[in-house]
């Protein structure tokens, strides 16, 4: 063991086999470890390319997010040049410790509508087949009596609303949606919501006020100790590829090639039952094809040995772009506050330390505005609803394509005042991209191209969504609420915005369907129990497996994937 308050165990002393390993301890790796582990008799191993990581720091909402992170939990790929935005290269970010990417997202809990999942069309995975997974993993802190049927509120993961707001602009917004036909929803997980409003969102925060990742929920140190034999996490350890061999009943899964971080010797673990993969949407494809599962003309050109030709491996990226509109506003209603006296971080400290308050605990974004832009009207000005059947949440036709999130920052520094970002952002991409392999090194970098803007739809969508961010400032000012431009398209002709757009676009960091869960032929890389196509033994079960990407924020569908994916492991193997 390395550590004596969190149980690992280093690469050399790991057991010849178990009965399942799942690779990549992330946000989905966990959720199955745990549930994996709840039967005694089952060992898992599960192999984590980061550390476990879990100081004070990473658990400080607002000092654990990325971008206020020293970068240890966190991992920076660059995407190849993209063609349709003058050929700039995105920054895309991920996780890299226990817990992925939950260590270091927004921490915003969405489960996305109804109408995400029913659109995927797969049998077993429609809203309702999904529903008793978000409930049995979410423990709602602030569940009203009304509501209890639709939350989980003792499951293992902890979410909660904010209930006081940080900053005046958060209701200002709500009254300017409100007036240009945006209704305020209360609870945005609820399935019986419209399919549009301006909502305050829910946080994956404990009741400490401490973030709340799948390391903390579902492995934490205590169930690691009570598990200790039948149960072990390998951290700082990369897997370079699946073991598959060819049978005569076909491929095969047998276990994993690891090494250490630090170390370039490579040993083998085998998988008594099952490999399962939860390296996230950029290296679950990329330790596929380094595998030999993947498209058989690629592999060949990286003098792979092909155990299963794959096209969908790597295909259909699909990720959620956002142009940020920058604004200036009053100092104190911002949190470039904190930039220009960050002495107050000593007293935010001490009221988030001893009294579990203040601007510490709160997140960037307090609310975000979800639209459909079939509805908005007059230049994108005002969203206009006929009837209740626009907004029904259940119908994949009805689902936003926008979303606005109002960033208490900006980068107003020299104009010495407060900033608030609206970050316009697409939902439903047509654009598709690929990962594919830059090298058969397991420790390189794949080549990302997602491919932004490659469809002239998400062109015309975004241009929407920024008229409308515009809108609201419009309305604000209105109101008398103090809000000036800063860093906006210089006019609102197309010509104009889509200037703007080339140069501004970043990623959310939203990736998903790299091996989407669809029949082989349709580019499918899992079938609807989440099994590899054509290989035995082997499972996806994290973001990757989306059909498409939801009209939301992803972490919460990734563990109801992954909460799904443990419940069908169990099934198999007792059929
Ligand atoms: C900065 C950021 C902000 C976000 N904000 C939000 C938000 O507020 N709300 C929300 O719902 N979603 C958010 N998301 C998206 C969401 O967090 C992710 O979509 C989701 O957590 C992905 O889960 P995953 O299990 O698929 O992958 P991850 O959680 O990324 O897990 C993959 C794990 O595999 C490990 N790994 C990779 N390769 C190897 C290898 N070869 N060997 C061993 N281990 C390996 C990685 O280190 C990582 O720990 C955000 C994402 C980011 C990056």
């Amino acid at each position: 063991m390395l550590f004596s308050s969190y149980p690992q165990v280093a690469v050399s002393d790991l057991r010849e086999e178990y009965d399942y390993i799942i690779v990549g301890g992330g946000t989905a790796g966990c959720v199955i470890a745990n549930r994996l582990t709840q039967d005694q008799h089952i060992s898992v191993l599960v192999a984590e390319r980061g550390s476990v990581s879990n100081g004070l720091i990473s658990r400080i909402p607002l000092l654990s997010s990325h971008f206020a992170s020293d970068g240890s939990r966190s991992r920076v790929w660059r995407s190849v040049p993209q063609e349709h935005v003058d050929g700039r290269i995105i920054d895309l970010v991920g996780g890299n410790s226990v817990g992925g990417s939950s260590k270091i997202n927004a921490m915003l809990y969405t489960r996305g509508l109804p109408g995400d999942y029913n659109s995927w069309g797969r049998d077993g995975w429609r809203y309702d087949d999904m529903q008793p997974y978000f409930i049995k993993s979410e423990r709602f802190l602030d569940c009203k009596d009304d509501t209890v049927d639709y939350h989980g509120t003792s499951g293992e993961w902890p979410n909660r609303s904010h209930k006081q707001s940080h900053w005046k602009h958060t209701d200002e917004i709500i009254s300017a949606t409100t007036e240009l036909g945006v209704p305020y929803v209360d609870d945005l997980n609820l399935p019986l919501n419209p399919s549009h409003g301006c909502t305050k969102m829910h946080y994956t925060i404990d009741s400490s006020g401490r973030r709340s990742s799948t390391l903390t929920a579902f492995l934490p140190a205590e169930l690691m100790k009570a598990r200790k034999q039948h149960l072990h996490l390998c951290t700082g350890a990369i897997v370079q590829q699946v073991e598959i061999t060819n049978k005569t009943g076909g491929a095969s899964a047998e276990g994993i090639w690891l090494q250490s971080e630090k170390s370039l010797s490579s040993r083998f673990v085998r998988a008594r039952r099952e490999v399962i993969l939860t390296a996230g949407p950029i290296s679950s494809p990329q330790i596929l094809m380094l595998s030999g599962v993947g498209p058989e003309g690629h592999l060949r050109d990286h003098g792979i040995s092909v155990m299963k030709d794959l096209p969908g491996v790597g295909s259909n990226l699909q990720d959620h772009l956002a142009v940020p509109l920058q604004f200036r506003i009053p100092l104190n209603d911002s949190l470039a506050k904190l930039e220009l006296r960050p002495w107050i971080i000593i007293k935010l400290m001490f009221l988030y330390l001893f009294f579990g308050t203040g601007l510490l605990l709160a997140p960037v974004l307090e609310l975000s505005i979800f639209l459909q832009s079939r509805l908005l009207h007059s230049g994108s000005r005002a969203v206009v609803t006929r009837s209740k059947a626009d907004v029904d949440a259940a119908l994949p036709g009805n689902l936003p394509d926008i979303e606005i999130m109002p960033i208490s920052w900006a980068d107003v520094k020299k104009h010495r005042q407060g900033g608030l970002s609206f970050f316009s952002v697409t939902l439903r991409p047509s654009s598709k991209g690929t990962v594919r392999l830059n090298s058969s090194d397991p420790r390189a970098s794949p080549l990302i191209d997602p491919n932004y803007f490659s469809s002239s739809r998400d062109w015309a969508v975004m241009r929407q969504s920024i008229r409308f961010s515009l809108s609201i400032k419009d309305q604000l000012l209105l109101q008398k609420y103090p809000i000036f431009d800063v860093h906006v398209p210089s006019s609102e002709s197309d010509e104009d915005i889509d200037a703007f757009i080339r140069k501004e676009c970043q990623s959310t960091n939203h990736y998903t369907s790299t091996c989407r869960m669809m029949p082989e032929e349709e580019e499918g890389v899992v079938d609807d129990r989440l099994r590899v196509h054509g290989v035995k033994g082997l499972r996806v079960g994290d973001s990757s497996i989306f059909p498409h990407i939801l009209s939301a924020h992803l972490a919460a569908g990734t563990v109801a994937i992954a909460e799904k994916c443990a419940d069908m492991i169990k099934e198999d193997r007792s059929a």
